[in-house]
Order: structure tokens, then C-alpha cells, then sequence
């Protein structure tokens, strides 16, 4: 050993063990393909004020690259609408590495999921009238820092964009993360099947990348931004497509996934989209659909005011349409988006983006560790329905239609 083995032994003793610090032991609200998260307190101070912690145990051991391609990325990023590292464990004896965060009880996917199904039982659910333009506004500040430091996020979706809970410091504020499921496939063209069964969703996905666009850019995460605030007014994902069980393919063409987008955006005409012809997949493209007339009459517009009432001259419609440019040229920066006027107008945003609500969301659930198993009835029920995120789908929200709700939201 490298190293003098007194001066080892000494070292191993007085290094801090992540389960001597921190209290986790059946408390996991997270598990995918990039490890698992718990939601721990200190063990120090052991009164209930002190914040609350997520302490994520990487998957395998070692530094792998993804682990050090995380902490080399998180150490250097510094930004309130971005999630912090707090520290770093390495276990020398079993060479797990643990990341320690900030505790989020919140997640757009479940909020909207919330609002969602309260909706269907039409037990309306109180939020400030800046809710949708206070979580925009800190979504677009988190991702103009992320932009401006070269960073591309390339996974934008409600399951990644995380809102602090009323016991913390930070209460209502919100953190960009990345749960790391599709971390896996860095370059468009990963095969699915190869990397995890879990079925990522391509909802969010910019029509560029559909149609074999070689690289991320920043336009990818705007285009992904605008379906997030279109999903926050309407409570539905805006480019919502059925998702088939297995995708076979590795091609990143999905026919379903872009005639969902055409019945919504309508057909791009080449005056839309001027560089279309020259994307990789256009021949697919023109062999599936023509010339697109079967979606001339369709356009967002047309969705959004004849399925949600929305105003096309609102200013909340203007930044939505700009967000959703077919062509990526067109999209705003972050910056852009930022000095839109829909941002200048009453209400302003918030800080909190709950205001002075009451939080009614519930706290994450624990996951016991007996749902780990393969054969466990609630993962084969989400892995036969294609679960879109392994972490999201273990924290399914429960149908608050039963009578035992509580009329006054607790948060
Ligand atoms: C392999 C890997 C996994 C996750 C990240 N990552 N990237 C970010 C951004 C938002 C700064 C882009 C955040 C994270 N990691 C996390 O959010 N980790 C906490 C839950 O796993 C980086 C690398």
C-alpha cells in the first residue's frame, strides 16, 4: 500500500461515516438507475427544526464516470434555482459515494399530478394567481445560469424541477435538478432497451431531436421549458403520447410522439422552419406524413383557446408560442424569455411561489424496501403501464377523492 498503514489506520478511524452523521435507515423517497435517495436529518442535532437532508447513494462502486462527471459538475455550480451539493461521502471500506443535498419536498410532477386529480374530483385547489409565472421566472433564472456556464440540462420535465417545502429556510423556492434516469443516454442515439427498462418519456423532447438533430443545445431545454408552463395552465402534459411498451428502435425518430406535436403546433411550413429539409430524419418525415395538409388547420393558438380558454393576445400566450418555436432559431434564450413582458406585468413573480398559501401537497412517501423486488404487485403494475420514472412512479400520488381529505390543507 501506498500509503503507511499506522497513518491509514489513523485516517480510517477519524474519517466520518455518512451512517454515524446522518440518520436514513427506511427513509427512501428515490430509487432509479443512478442509485437511490434518502430523506435523512443529522444526526447531531437532533431537534426537529434543523432542515431536512437528501442524501443519495450513487449506483455501483467507485468513481464511475457518472459519479464523477455529477460532482465535478455540481462542486463548481453555485445558483438559488439550482440544486446545491452539500458534501460528499466516500466509504472507503465499501467504496460507495454519497452525495448530500438540500432536502425538496416537492417536485413539479407530483404538484401537477395534484392539481390533476383534484380537478377530476373537482375539490378546486387554492394557488396564487403568480403560481405558473413565479415557478417559470425561477425555472428560466436557474437555466440562464446553467446556459451561461456552458451547461446543458437536455432533461427538462416536471420530475426535475423540485420546490422546497414549508419547513424549509427556502420555503416555495425552486431547485433544477436531474434525477439522473436519462443521464444515460448523453448522445441522442443511445439505444433505449440497452439502457434501462424504465420508458423515459419523450414529451418534452424538441422536434429537432425527433428528427435526428445530432446535438444538444440550449434552444432543446427552451423547447422542454415551454411545454412545463403549458403543462402548468392545464394541469395535462401539452404533447402527451402514448407510450408503447418497449421501444425497440435506437433511432430517435418517434412517428407517435411528432404527430402529437403536428395536431397540436400544426404542420411546420418550409417558412417556419427554413433548416427542416436538412435535418437527418426529414426523409422519414415527408415518407409518414407529406406535405403535413392533414394539420393546416391546427395550430397552438387553436388548442390552447379552444381547449383551455386561453386568450392568443395575452402575454402568458405570446411567451408560450415563442417557447414552442418549431424552428430552434427562433426560440428565445433564457434571457430573452426572462425580459419577456409576461414577466413585467402584474402579479409580478414571487420568490415563494406559494405566497402566503398553504402548502397542500403531501410529504414524499417512504419506499419500503420490500417493493425493491422485481415481483412486487405496484412495480409490475407501473412497469407493465411503461412507467415513465421510476422515482416518480413509487411516489404515485393518492387519489385525495376519499372522504377522509382533510378540509383544511396541512402542508
Ligand atoms: C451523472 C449525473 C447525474 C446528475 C447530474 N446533475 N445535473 C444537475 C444539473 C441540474 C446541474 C444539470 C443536477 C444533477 N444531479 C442531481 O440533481 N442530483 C440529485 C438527485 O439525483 C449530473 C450528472
Amino acid at each position: 500500500a501506498w500509503m503507511d498503514a499506522d497513518f491509514r489506520r489513523q485516517l480510517s478511524a477519524q474519517r466520518e461515516r455518512v451512517e454515524d452523521a446522518f440518520e436514513f435507515e427506511g427513509r427512501k423517497v428515490g430509487r432509479g438507475s443512478y442509485g437511490q435517495v434518502f430523506k435523512t436529518k443529522p444526526r447531531s442535532c437532533a431537534d426537529a427544526s434543523a432542515g431536512d437532508y437528501a442524501l443519495k447513494q450513487i449506483e455501483g462502486s467507485g468513481l464511475s464516470m457518472s459519479a464523477c462527471r455529477e460532482i465535478a459538475l455540481l462542486r463548481e455550480l453555485k445558483h438559488p434555482n439550482v440544486i446545491s451539493l452539500k458534501q460528499v461521502y466516500l466509504a472507503h471500506e465499501t467504496r460507495q459515494i454519497w452525495l448530500l443535498f438540500d432536502y425538496a419536498e416537492h417536485d413539479l410532477w407530483r404538484m401537477i399530478n395534484f392539481h390533476a386529480s383534484a380537478k377530476k374530483c373537482n375539490s378546486q385547489v387554492s394557488l396564487p394567481p403568480n403560481f405558473t409565472k413565479s415557478i417559470m421566472h425561477q425555472i428560466l433564472c436557474g437555466i440562464h445560469y446553467l446556459h451561461s456556464n456552458w451547461v446543458l440540462h437536455r432533461d427538462l420535465k416536471p420530475a426535475n424541477i423540485l420546490v422546497m417545502g414549508a419547513t424549509s429556510p427556502e420555503r416555495g423556492r425552486v431547485k433544477i435538478a436531474d434525477l439522473g434516469l436519462a443521464r444515460l443516454f448523453h448522445q441522442p442515439l443511445t439505444p433505449l432497451t440497452e439502457i434501462d427498462p424504465v420508458v423515459v418519456t419523450f414529451w418534452y423532447r424538441a422536434p429537432e431531436l425527433l428528427l435526428g438533430a445530432r446535438h444538444y443545445t440550449k434552444a432543446i431545454d427552451l423547447w422542454a421549458i415551454g411545454c412545463i408552463m403549458a403543462e402548468l395552465i392545464t394541469d395535462k402534459p401539452l404533447f402527451y403520447c402514448k407510450q408503447e411498451e418497449d421501444i425497440k428502435t435506437s433511432s430517435p425518430y418517434n412517428r407517435d410522439q411528432l404527430e402529437r406535436i403536428f395536431s397540436v403546433m400544426g404542420f411546420p411550413s418550409q417558412q417556419d422552419w427554413r433548416d427542416l429539409p436538412h435535418l437527418p430524419k426529414y426523409g422519414d418525415l415527408v415518407r409518414n406524413f407529406g406535405t403535413g395538409q392533414q394539420y393546416a388547420r391546427f395550430s397552438l393558438g387553436r388548442h390552447m383557446s379552444r381547449s383551455f380558454g386561453m386568450s392568443e393576445t395575452s402575454s402568458e400566450f405570446r411567451l408560450l408560442s415563442r417557447l414552442l418555436a418549431m424552428d430552434p432559431l427562433r426560440r428565445p434564450s433564457a434571457r430573452e424569455a426572462l425580459e419577456d413582458r409576461y414577466f413585467l406585468e402584474e402579479p409580478r413573480p414571487a420568490a415563494d411561489v406559494f405566497n402566503d398559501f398553504d402548502i397542500p401537497y403531501g410529504k414524499r412517501d417512504f419506499i419500503s424496501d420490500s417493493s425493491d423486488n422485481k415481483d412486487d404487485p405496484a412495480r409490475l403494475h407501473f412497469a407493465s403501464r411503461g412507467r415513465h420514472l421510476a422515482v416518480a412512479s413509487q411516489q404515485q400520488q393518492r387519489p385525495i377523492c376519499s372522504q377522509q381529505l382533510p378540509h383544511r390543507f396541512d402542508s
